[in-house]
């Protein structure tokens, strides 16, 4: 078998892949570190990958220094997306190997107590990927070093396809760039696990990332994308439906717009079904039976950010943020079930603003939406200053969990809980509806 470190150095020789496929994974009988005859990145490899291609360096008195001579490559930047060679989906197509299986070792980093994948970590391993595969959509064979910074702009999906992971089966990511606009890059990437001699689908994910200038202070250009032939084609038109999608839930964002009248209706029933039958008031309710108000649903949690956590780019990882995060949702949803929760599917992780290093990191989670067994959970992220005590929202995430039976219903109290049970609901509807 290659060594990783055979494995970077021939990785690294070229950013281009050279097998491509587009849709979900099944190579029945083939060796698992083997794909046509060539050899995978090893997952321990993408972070080094993307070191090399920014100058980040391991160090961090090191790294700042980097990152400040990374200036200088503004003036590599393009003036216009026509400047720029048109790649085709190919040209950014990765494969990366997570041999739980045969690498025994790896596993201590991806194992739960009971014996289960940790899907933060999983979470972090496709936000390096979903980077890697935007650098090898822009990458310039002329230049030493990237002058782009590429950031992790939303989550747009991450549909499970099978709810268990297994800590023992060998992990394979694919993936590449399915469209692009000016400055922002669609990816789309799938996971399988390799069982029974085949590897099987387990998740698909689509992530939108947003190209900076060195400093991460402007947008930036990328080169566009020339689909080829009709299975690229029909990629290509999903994600410019992914972008109206987009463009169309932010405009009826019920923080800036009223509910539709069905919603109002639903708000007021669950108002009504509240109302204390033995007074006449407004104000005297009661939780009716089997329910669980949503301010007795929250679990909140707080991290120092320190500079093991950093990016390339020397702001918080985002994969770190995301795993911090789904492991609070979990555990609230798991308080809140009584059992052990699934995955069902992640939507709409938005990364409004970079978590600075050293910031302290207000992390809060709220079951919002119930519906038989299933568990709508959102963590809001929030970064504090405790000397001018501002707080601003970092990152808004949604989890779709299931339980083994039957929850309580969540019921809101007060008209801006109903507003975030309404878009729970939303966020449900999207996921089952998909
Ligand atoms: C030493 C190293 C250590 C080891 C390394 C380990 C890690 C390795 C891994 C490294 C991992 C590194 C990765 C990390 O860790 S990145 C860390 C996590 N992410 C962040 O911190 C990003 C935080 N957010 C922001 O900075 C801003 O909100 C951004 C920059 C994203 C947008 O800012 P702004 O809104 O001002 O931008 P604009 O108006 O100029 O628009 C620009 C473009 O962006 C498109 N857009 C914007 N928002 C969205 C959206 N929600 N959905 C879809 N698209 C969106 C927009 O349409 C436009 O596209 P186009 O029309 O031009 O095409």
């Amino acid at each position: 078998m290659l060594s990783p470190r055979f494995l970077l150095l021939r990785s690294a020789a070229s950013l281009t892949t050279r097998s491509f496929r587009t849709g979900g994974v099944l190579m029945h009988g083939k060796a698992p570190d083997m794909v046509e005859g060539n050899p995978l990145l090893h997952v321990s490899n993408v972070r080094n990958k993307l070191r090399e291609i920014v100058g980040a360096s391991t160090n961090w008195s090191d790294h700042q220094q980097a990152m400040a001579e990374r200036v200088s490559l503004s003036s590599m930047l393009a003036k216009s997306q026509n400047d720029l060679p048109a790649k085709r989906m190919k040209d950014s197509y990765q494969e990366v190997h997570l041999p739980l299986g045969s690498e025994p070792q790896l596993r201590e980093k991806y194992l739960t107590f009971h014996n289960t994948v940790r899907f933060g970590r999983i979470l972090e391993d496709l936000d390096s990927l979903a980077v890697l595969i935007s650098y090898s959509h822009t990458y310039n064979e002329a230049l030493k070093r990237s002058p782009l910074s590429i950031v992790t702009a939303l989550v747009d999906k991450i549909d499970m396809r099978q709810h268990i992971i297994y800590p023992d089966c060998d992990i394979k990511f694919t993936g590449h760039v399915t469209w692009v606009g000016k400055t922002s890059i669609e990816a789309k990437m799938h996971m399988s696990q390799f069982r029974d001699g085949a590897y099987a689908p387990v998740l698909d994910a689509t992530f939108v990332m947003v190209a900076r200038d060195p400093e991460n202070k402007r947008a930036a250009f990328v080169n566009p994308l020339k689909p080829e032939g009709p299975e690229d084609e029909k990629l290509f038109q999903e994600g410019e439906a992914n972008k109206s999608r987009r463009v169309d839930l932010s405009t009826a964002s019920l923080l800036k717009v009223a509910p539709t009248d069905e919603e109002r209706k639903i708000v007021h029933s669950l108002f009504l079904n509240t109302l204390d039958t033995k007074t006449v008031s407004f104000r005297s309710r009661v939780l009716p039976p089997n329910s669980v108000w949503m301010e007795d649903a929250k679990l909140k949690g707080l991290e120092i950010c320190h500079p093991q956590e950093r990016n390339i780019f020397n702001r918080i990882f985002g994969g770190f943020l995301m795993r911090k995060a789904y492991e609070l949702g979990w555990a609230n949803a798991c308080s809140y079930g009584g059992c052990r929760p699934s995955l069902v599917a992640v939507d709409d992780i938005l990364f409004q603003k970079p978590v600075e290093i050293g910031s302290l990191l207000l992390l809060s989670s709220q079951v919002c939406y119930t519906q038989g067994k299933h568990i709508q959970v959102r963590v809001h992220s929030e970064v504090f200053d405790p000397l001018t005590r501002q707080h601003n929202t970092t990152n808004v995430f949604h989890f779709t969990f299931v339980s083994d039976r039957d929850v309580p219903n969540i019921i809101p109290n007060t008209y801006g809980e109903s507003m975030l049970y309404l878009d729970g609901k939303r966020h449900f509807n999207q996921t089952v509806e998909n």
